[in-house]
């Protein structure tokens, strides 16, 4: 099956020396290849400062102001009352650490493809850097059979079960959250046409990506993630009990994002920051490693259907306000990331005069 995400990736593909993993278990201290000289650019975090990312309760009633609130300032909140069963997310976690901890050689059998955007592998991003992250993930887009049959011949159904389970409910939540940003900035799901199903259309997208960070030796000349902003409309994570996730504020420099127990974290992506023409932020985030617990996490990457171009909401451009980003579909944005990477929004970003 063929969407954007797998139509950008298959035009732009990868060598395998930034696909393959290494063998994190294997090495005794962090080998130059993964070294990475922490940048000291920023204020130093302070523990006490007042800052944090917010944390919002689906269920209370005025979750809508705080959602525009939480998206306008920081353009991430943790969600609790979300309703996805906590058995479900304990499984999901399970399952997530029972692949990742199979020796490397087995993992190996599901590697990605250089065209591909499922299986297992390093982060994407990791084109981009001359240095490797201490970290290896497996990309599912709805059913995980064929890369799980050659991680488990025989007993994958468990997996594969619970993986497409969660791609269900998370799917239904996304979209109830997003239901609730638009509120939030005086749109209706009217003025985004693509969301209603449309005889004919291609649906809304979803990609499913596992991510484990193995212990490491020497967390501060590692990096688990790099500093990225999430190419999508809307991520949904999450992040079960290690700490390690942090946001950039403009403020107070890199937050960390401290897990809460059954919470999800809600982060904005480029493409909803184009459709609030650049109401919502969609925020630089990073991973850091730990020298004592295997971090994992799960994202789940929501974007628009194929056939649809994203572009600044009318409901938003005035003669104050004109629209400060061309149209652009998933697919098209990217490959725009694949091409600039972290300048990838300033490409498409259209060269206006602010009326006063
Ligand atoms: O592991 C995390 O907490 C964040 C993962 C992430 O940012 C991503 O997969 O894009
Ligand atoms: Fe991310």
């Amino acid at each position: 099956m063929m969407n954007s995400v797998s139509e950008s990736f298959k035009s732009n593909p990868i060598q395998l020396n930034r696909i393959i993993p290494l063998d994190f278990n294997a090495v005794p201290e962090v080998p130059d290849s993964h070294t990475w000289i922490q940048s000291t650019d920023d204020p130093p975090f302070d523990p006490f400062a007042a800052e944090s990312v917010p944390v919002i309760d689906l269920t209370q009633p005025d979750a809508v102001l705080l959602t525009r609130h939480a998206c306008e300032q920081w353009g991430v909140f943790q969600l609790t009352n979300h309703g996805i069963p906590i058995d479900l997310l304990t499984e999901l976690e399970f399952q997530t650490r029972h692949l990742f901890s199979l020796p490397l050689d087995q993992k190996l059998r599901a590697i990605r493809s250089p065209e591909g955007c499922t299986g297992y592998g390093l982060p994407r991003i990791s084109t981009f850097f001359p240095k490797l992250m201490w970290s290896e993930g497996f990309s599912i887009m709805g059913s995980p059979v064929e890369h799980c049959s050659q991680l488990w011949p025989h007993d994958h159904a468990k997996f594969c079960e619970v993986m497409e389970e969660y791609q269900r409910e998370i799917k239904d939540l996304t979209e109830r959250i997003l239901g609730l940003m638009l509120r939030s900035m005086g749109l209706t799901r009217e003025d985004v046409e693509w969301l209603k199903p449309r005889e004919g259309s291609k649906l809304p997208q979803g990609l499913l990506h596992l991510n484990s960070y193995p212990v490491c030796p020497d967390p501060s000349r590692a990096m688990g993630l790099a500093p990225h902003t999430d190419s999508s409309l809307l991520t949904l994570l999450y992040q079960s009990s290690t700490t390690g996730l942090q946001v950039h504020s403009e403020n107070v420099g890199w937050v960390p994002v401290h897990p809460i127990p059954g919470a999800l974290v809600v982060n904005i992506g480029d493409l909803m920051h184009i459709l609030s023409n650049s109401r919502f932020k969609s925020p630089t985030h990073q991973v850091l490693v730990n020298k004592t617990r295997h971090r994992i996490s799960i994202a789940y990457f929501y974007g628009p259907p194929g056939d649809v171009k994203i572009s600044p909401s009318m409901t938003l451009i005035d003669h104050k306000h004109p629209a400060l980003y061309r149209p652009v579909t998933w697919k098209e944005y990217l490959d725009a990331k694949a091409m600039h990477f972290n300048k990838a929004l300033a490409s498409i970003r259209n060269d206006v005069h602010i009326a006063h």
